[in-house]
């Protein structure tokens, strides 16, 4: 059957300018067919059909239990990493049950209990970065959602275990970050073990103390439960399925893994290139300084996290260059049609994230930051879509909003910040996100001091 508008550039070439430059292979294709194309890509079983019309990602993502499978056989590749369990990984009714214990854990209301957390984390990463000296931010905003994770998500705090965990988690995740040893985990041939210095034995080895430590944490939250605690594993260890079933030590271990695969770097992207908005657009900071400064001092997160500005300035961060580029992949299930195309069993799906944000109709000169877009119009949940949708949207987007509004709001109240370099940053395919290829290198000019309390206490003295 002739799948949708095929590419006919050489298959070899599309699928080099995917891991080179998807963005750059992207547009080229929509250029030539604006709504859905088929192309051969690499990492989901080769042919791909993309699409980027709203309304057909809508047909997509209500029905994807059904006639567009969300399956998680595709990820596989993840397995070695992330376990039997994770959610990633898991289809049909495995993985409801999972997302039924996760989803609770996340819920925005539950956020709040962060907020503070997540401003001190921000302060102490920062107060350790010497005034006048380059910095990369995605570096700094790494160490940041690194330990967001580590104590929101795993509860865990200063100490032996946590240092050791982030020690090893670090370079285990790193993995991802190069294309050469990503390719551990593409080509099963290099998974031999040759003992420790081997890249394939290195990993096992890792891997194997992460799971020690890990193991160890849940013994001992099992051993002395606390229902004071309010991280993410202490609720999961305490969550019920419909049958009263708990969680197994396993499943647990593996939804921490998975949590962090999909939270770290996604977020810190998300934040570093925030920062990059920001501070190359002066008038969108000043914007934003006028904003938190009504909030005072020492301002309560939900009022950080419902300011509309920071919303619009985070949104139209995520849909200019989305973190994520496409959704997971969904699998045809029945013979149907698309926008007029035969579709056949089998036939795998992609929801362009990038591809829909750039849509000229949705949002006229698509290529220029401008947050007062969010600001005069609603855009439906397929137009814009950072998190994904249907049964698979991100289960962390709570955690990740809240966390990118709090951290921009600890650092543009308490510190003077400017890019090094004028020139734009382009967007650059790094492990699952699509990140500023160099990173935004800034540079701390000094403290602030908030404006509306500098007002009240001149007003004060003059009384
Ligand atoms: C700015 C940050 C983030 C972005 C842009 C993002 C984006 C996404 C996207 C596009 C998907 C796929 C959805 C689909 O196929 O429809 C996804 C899935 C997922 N995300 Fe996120 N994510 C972010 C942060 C987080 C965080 C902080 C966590 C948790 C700590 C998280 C956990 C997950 C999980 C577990 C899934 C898989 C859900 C499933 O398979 O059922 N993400 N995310």
């Amino acid at each position: 059957m002739q799948l949708p508008n095929t590419l006919t550039t050489p298959a070899f070439l599309q699928k080099l300018q995917w891991v080179l430059d998807p963005v750059g292979f992207m547009e080229n294709a929509a250029q030539q067919y604006p709504e859905i194309f088929t192309a051969e890509v690499v990492g989901f079983g080769n042919t791909v059909v993309f699409v980027h019309h709203p309304a057909t990602i809508q047909e997509i993502l209500t029905d994807d239990r059904k006639k567009f499978a969300a399956l998680g056989g595709v990820n596989k590749i993840l397995h070695p990493f992330l376990g039997s369990y994770s959610l990633i990984l898991l289809d049909g009714n495995q993985h409801k049950r999972q997302r039924q214990l996760v989803t609770p854990s996340f819920h925005g209301e539950r956020m709040q209990a962060y907020g503070q957390l997540i401003s001190n984390l921000t302060e102490k990463v920062f107060s350790q970065l010497p005034i006048g000296e380059p910095f990369i931010a995605r570096n700094v905003t790494q160490e940041i959602s690194l330990q967001v994770i580590l104590q929101a998500v795993f509860g865990l705090h200063e100490g032996e275990r946590f240092q050791k965990l982030k020690h090893l988690l670090t370079l285990l995740l790193d993995l991802f970050k190069s294309p050469l040893t990503s390719s551990l985990f593409f080509f099963s041939f290099l998974q031999k073990d040759f003992g420790a210095w081997s890249p394939w034995g290195k990993f096992l080895r890792d891997r194997q103390k992460i799971d020690e430590l890990l193991y160890a944490e849940i013994a001992e939250r099992r051993a002395k439960p606390d229902s004071e605690r309010i991280d993410i594993l202490s609720l999961l260890i305490s969550a019920r399925d419909e049958a009263g079933q708990a969680m197994t030590d396993q499943e647990l271990r593996d939804q921490l893994m998975t949590l962090i695969l999909a939270g770290y770097e996604t977020t810190a992207t998300a934040i570093a290139w925030a920062l990059y908005w920001i501070h190359y657009l002066p008038q969108v900071r000043e914007k934003l300084l006028q904003e938190l400064d009504t909030l005072g001092q020492f301002p309560d997160p939900m009022k950080i996290f419902q300011l509309p500005y920071l919303t619009a300035v985070c949104n139209e961060t995520l849909r200019i260059y989305p973190i994520v580029m496409f959704s997971f992949p969904r699998i045809v299930q029945e013979p149907c049609e698309l926008l007029g195309h035969p579709l056949e069993t089998g036939t795998v799906l992609l929801a362009s994230i990038y591809l829909t944000h750039q849509r000229e109709d949705l949002y006229p000169q698509p290529k220029q930051f401008k947050p007062e877009r969010f600001l005069k119009q609603q855009f439906s949940p397929y137009e814009f879509m950072p998190f994904g949708g249907g049964v698979r949207r991100c289960m962390g987007e709570a955690l990740a909003q809240f966390e990118m509004k709090l951290v921009l709001a600890t650092i543009l109240s308490r510190y003077q910040l400017t890019l090094v370099d004028r020139r734009p940053e382009k967007p650059q395919r790094r492990g699952f996100a699509l990140a500023p290829a160099n990173g935004v290198k800034m540079v701390i000019t000094g403290q602030r001091v908030n404006q509306k309390s500098l007002e009240n206490i001149a007003t004060t003295s003059a009384l």
